[in-house]
């Protein structure tokens, strides 16, 4: 594809066993694609594949990563790492440095482009007042352990937001934060898309935040991409055995009928 963000047959493999294999991806700006599937079916190593972040033992065996129609090679994709991609990683609190207050871990990230002293001050606020922080100023001198779950998702989303980057890469942005909680991320993920044009990839087991979000749906099974569809038709026809089973779990789970 000629504009955006696209992974072409993608296969990890650690110690001789194959994790991911033959799967395809593309991210436009502007668009939510969702990465749904049960546990283990590859969805987290593909999203970290994408910016080059793979744990120890697991390496890259086939695949082409583009951005814009260019490919990328290891050293391109660190270079995109942040600027160009950002990243919100599961489970927030482990993204932190418990150590280190909100206002250094901007002051860090900004430090990348330069942006120092007064500048960086005024841009960390600017960024958190965009994830809905009232009164940001008073936040930079906190740490960690002193914010919520949910307020430290908002942060995590204002750092990953701190170089600009075009594509924002989400894993599980709700598991344990509350409904209401929930609920406002979500709403944020939906704004910052609209206003900034960013291209999200949503990876999540929760079907609910799919259908709230995403404008395509690619589900994954054991290592593979076994369809995509447009999100209404993911939920209206869906073609596979696999997502046939998550959309039956899913209805069950909520005591709704699944379309006939
Ligand atoms: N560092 C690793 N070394 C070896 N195998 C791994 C490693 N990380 C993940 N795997 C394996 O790769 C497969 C895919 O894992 P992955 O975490 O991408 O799945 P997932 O779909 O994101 O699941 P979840 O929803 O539980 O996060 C699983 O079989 C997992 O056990």
């Amino acid at each position: 594809m000629a504009g955006g963000l696209a992974l072409e047959g993608l296969r990890l493999e650690a110690g001789g066993r194959v994790l991911v294999d033959g799967v395809s991806l593309a991210l436009r700006r502007g668009e939510v694609l969702g990465l749904v599937g049960t546990s283990g079916g590859g969805k987290s190593l593909t999203a970290l594949a994408l910016l080059g972040l793979l744990p120890a033992g697991v390496r890259r065996a086939a695949g082409v990563l583009r951005l814009d129609g260019a490919v990328l090679d290891a050293a391109g994709q660190a270079a995109l790492r942040g600027r160009r991609i950002g990243f919100v990683q599961q489970a927030p609190r482990g993204g932190f440095n418990p150590l280190v207050s909100i206002g250094r871990h901007f002051r860090e990230t900004l430090a990348c482009d330069g942006l120092r002293g007064g500048a960086a001050t005024a841009r960390a606020e600017s960024l958190l007042r965009e994830v809905g922080f009232a009164e940001p100023a008073a936040l930079l001198g906190l740490y960690p352990s002193q914010l919520s779950g949910g307020m430290l998702q908002r942060a995590m989303l204002a750092l990953a937001l701190a170089r600009d980057p075009g594509f924002l890469l989400v894993d599980e942005p709700t598991t344990d934060l509350d409904l209401i909680v929930q609920a406002q991320i979500l709403g944020l993920l939906e704004r910052l898309v609209a206003r900034r044009g960013l291209g999200l990839l949503l990876v999540t087991h929760d079907l609910s935040v799919v259908a709230r979000l995403a404008g395509r749906v690619a589900v994954m099974q054991a290592g593979r991409v076994v369809e995509e569809q447009p999100v209404h038709d993911f939920f209206d026809a869906p073609r596979h055995p696999h997502s046939q089973n998550l959309l039956a779990t899913h209805f069950a789970l909520y005591g709704e009928a699944a379309p006939a």
